[in-house]
């Protein structure tokens, strides 16, 4: 075990499984810890990298669990420990070795679209909180700021960074109107009387430890999970004729859905791959059918991948209402006229949400079309009511069409990058259209089902400016620019506990206020524990109630 001094900071990399992946990302991982290690020494600290850079593999992270356990047993448990992303990672890579780890820790990103490594520091986060462990978390554009130099100058001294959550409001010590409580309590307990089944193709996805919902919490709230497989599926897939998924196609072209189709499998997406797509669709609403399912998640990204093509076009159909229609084989058309609520990597904490939103929103007479993105990057910019921040929210899958502009005609189907897929297939791509959303997180925390939910605005950005945000971060998925209400970047950062943010459109502002405010009121009846981030108007705090009531109290 390497001796500790007292000036070192010991630095850890998670990665990828994907060596291709890993090797093309690298590079932003060396400029980004070269940036981290000057900030270091500006304070009088040196960093030493627990592992080296590889020459055979052409890259330095931590890319198995096992490795992750080798190095952990090298570093000394008690030593300041920082654990620097700019890439997408796998949290489980890193996870056993810091659930023992003593010494402070403390998560770092670069505030860089470029590749997922704020998601990734996002999901590692999530994965902490669920595992109790203690941890500090900070982020920078070119780790000179303020904001950075200070929370690392505190974590250095103090061992932890204290983080602004005065945007955060317990449900438990807020009043809403009865009505609205009463609305969704009395929805909730409908739900959890009648039971719901939660398919789960794989559990567990890319080392999301955070996205695994304990049956035991999931239960109390009515849900329950059925255990698929994706061999299941992809045996199912090999049962749909060639004659269903063309039909499937034609209805896609039909609507107006454009497919960017090339010839060369390896790089582009090919006819055959979308056909492949249509088969997963087909057989993967069969299967909800035959379990009973009242929403779905498919892993994906590890297994399936290497046998077939992507499942990003699938999910964004099912996430949609209007979506091609699938007949059982005594020809009866399945979840007709609905969408079934599809959570992207099988987060179940999103899979949780996204049935319960769609459910709610319906009864309250909504179109309850609802999708994870990643919390990928974001950037001032000014909206015309001068600057603000606009996050960009950006997910592979998932995303349905109803959330475009222009809907179908508004999308196209671009294949996945190579080096995450190398079977190809396409994705559902659009540009969310404005108007008022409720967003939320569903986590677990001190052994609780969690959930953060606030009020924001899908704005419309000049095209030039829209392209310049795909560019800078992964042009084929499909984006949303988001602002959300009362709760800055930083604050957003240090709260959230999830790579991944749920959202649904409501038809106007007020109503989004309204909608929140009940579907707080049917997660809290649920047993989950709720927090109002940032306005959402109609929520007045317990103690300013009671201050109210008593003025107002006649003489
Ligand atoms: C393709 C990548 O693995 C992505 O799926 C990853 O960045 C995520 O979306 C993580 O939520």
């Amino acid at each position: 075990m390497a001796p500790v001094t007292p000036q070192e900071i010991v630095l850890v990399a998670s990665g990828d499984l994907r060596l291709a992946a890993n090797q093309n990302c690298w590079a932003a991982q060396q400029a980004m810890e070269a940036q981290l290690s000057a900030a270091l020494a500006r304070q009088g600290y040196s960093v030493r990298r627990a592992h080296p850079y590889d020459p055979a593999k052409q890259h330095g992270f931590i890319d198995s669990q096992k490795m992750g356990m080798d190095v952990f047993r090298g570093i000394d448990p008690h030593q300041p420990l920082i654990v620097a992303e700019s890439v997408w990672q796998y949290s489980h890579h890193v996870l056993a070795g810091l659930t023992t780890h003593q010494g402070p820790i403390l998560t770092v990103a670069n505030w860089s679209g470029q590749w997922p490594g704020l998601v990734g520091m996002l999901n590692l986060n999530g994965c902490l909180t669920k595992a109790g462990v203690t941890y500090s978390t900070l982020w920078s554009e070119d780790f000179t700021d303020e904001f950075f130099e200070a929370g690392l100058r505190q974590w250095l001294r103090e061992g932890h960074v204290a983080q602004d959550a005065s945007h955060v409001k317990s449900f438990a010590a807020a009043t809403i109107p009865s009505a609205d409580e009463q609305t969704g309590r009395a929805f909730a307990r409908r739900l959890r009387q009648h039971k719901a089944i939660m398919g789960v193709f794989d559990e567990g996805c890319m080392g999301m430890y955070n996205a695994i919902v304990p049956d035991e919490l999931l239960h109390p709230t009515g849900v329950f999970k059925e255990r698929l497989s994706q061999a299941t599926l992809y045996a199912s897939m090999r049962t749909v004729t060639d004659a269903d998924a063309q039909q499937v196609l034609d209805w896609l072209l039909a609507k107006g859905l454009k497919f960017s189709w090339g010839t060369d499998e390896a790089t582009q997406l090919t006819r055959a791959q979308t056909l492949e797509q249509c088969k997963m669709y087909i057989a993967a609403v069969r299967l909800a059918a035959e379990f009973g399912c009242d929403t779905i998640g498919i892993q994906y990204q590890q297994g399936l991948k290497d046998l077939t093509v992507a499942s990003d076009l699938v999910e964004g159909l099912l996430n949609n209402a209007d979506r091609p229609p699938v007949y059982s084989a005594a020809g009866q058309e399945l979840y007709a006229g609905k969408a079934l609520p599809h959570f992207n990597e099988v987060d179940e904490c999103a899979g949780l949400d996204a049935l319960l939103t769609y459910r709610l929103w319906e009864e309250l007479g909504l179109p309850g079309e609802t999708t994870l993105h990643d919390l990928r990057w974001g950037e001032l910019y000014d909206t015309g009511e001068g600057e603000e921040f606009v996050w960009l929210f950006l997910i592979s899958g998932a995303a349905p069409p109803a959330h475009f502009v222009g809907g179908y005609q508004g999308a196209s189907s671009e294949r996945q990058p190579p080096m995450y897929f190398r079977l190809g297939g396409g994705s559902l791509k659009g540009v969310s259209r404005p108007g008022s959303i409720v967003w939320s997180r569903v986590y677990v925390m001190d052994g609780k089902l969690h959930c953060d939910l606030g009020v924001g605005e899908a704005v419309a950005l000049p095209a030039a400016e829209t392209e310049r945000r795909w560019q800078a971060t992964t042009p084929e998925w499909p984006i949303m620019h988001a602002v959300l209400r009362g709760v800055n970047r930083n604050q957003m950062m240090a709260r959230h506990k999830a790579n991944h943010i749920q959202v649904v459109y409501a038809p106007y502002e007020a109503k989004a206020h309204q909608a929140c405010r009940i579907k707080a009121a049917a997660l809290a009846e649920l047993g989950v524990e709720v927090h109002f981030c940032g306005d959402v108007i109609g929520t007045t705090p317990a103690a300013a109630k009671a201050k109210h009531q008593l003025l107002s109290l006649p003489g």
